[in-house]
């Protein structure tokens, strides 16, 4: 089994240049940066790559949600795509060799993005979270029941600590995707290092 992937998510919530700052800390510890920020334009998205490379923060570790356009000409990583965004084969047939993410939150869902060749998928909410509050949590079953019989990559994310991150990596998840453990605590950096042991990664 590789090392699980260790994906932080920012929240929106904060200013970016805060969130440009922690990012630079806890880089280095982590495999990859999701900018999920809905309510800048893509010329403020592109933007916010531009800081976080100018942290040296490399592209290889840059995740944008959504859009497509900004993740494509910034040559980020990949892109992560919702059920509002552009359908997971539009977006392979036109931009060929970025990857593709899909949030999923059913068996149903993988099938489908799997069959549209998304090249991970983000399952959730697993554990009660105040983002999803009012939602009742998925749990670990379903998650089992996707990494079994599906060849498709899974990060697990809502309510995510360092001890119930085990738990999904023995359910066959590839990774975990965190946001308020990281982005909230009073020093990301010893939290994302308590996500790390979790993980049995190396630093
Ligand atoms: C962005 C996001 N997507 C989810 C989903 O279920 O698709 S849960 C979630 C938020 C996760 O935040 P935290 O790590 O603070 O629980």
């Amino acid at each position: 089994m590789s090392v699980p992937e260790l994906h932080i998510i920012s929240t929106g919530k904060q200013q970016i240049t805060k969130f440009v700052e922690i990012a630079s800390e806890i880089h280095e510890y982590i495999d990859f940066i999701h900018l999920r920020e809905k309510h800048m334009s893509a010329a403020q998205l592109y933007q916010a790559v531009t800081l976080l490379c100018e942290r040296n923060i490399p592209l290889s570790k840059i995740i944008v949600n959504d859009r497509v356009d900004v993740a494509w000409s910034q040559q980020a990583y990949g892109v992560q795509l919702a059920f509002h965004s552009l359908d997971v084969s539009v977006v392979k047939q036109a931009f060929p060799g970025i990857r593709v993410g899909r949030s999923i939150h059913s068996f149903d869902e993988a099938q489908t993005v799997f069959e549209k060749g998304a090249d991970f998928a983000i399952y959730g909410h697993v554990f009660p979270t105040n983002s999803k509050s009012g939602l009742p949590p998925k749990g670990v079953e379903e998650l089992k029941e996707i990494t079994m019989n599906m060849k498709l990559p899974i990060i697990a994310i809502g309510g995510i600590t360092p001890s119930n991150s085990e738990l999904l990596i023995n359910a066959g998840a590839k990774g975990i995707a965190v946001m308020s453990g990281v982005l909230d605590a009073k020093s990301p950096v010893q939290a994302v290092k308590e996500y790390c042991r979790s993980l049995g990664k190396g630093r």
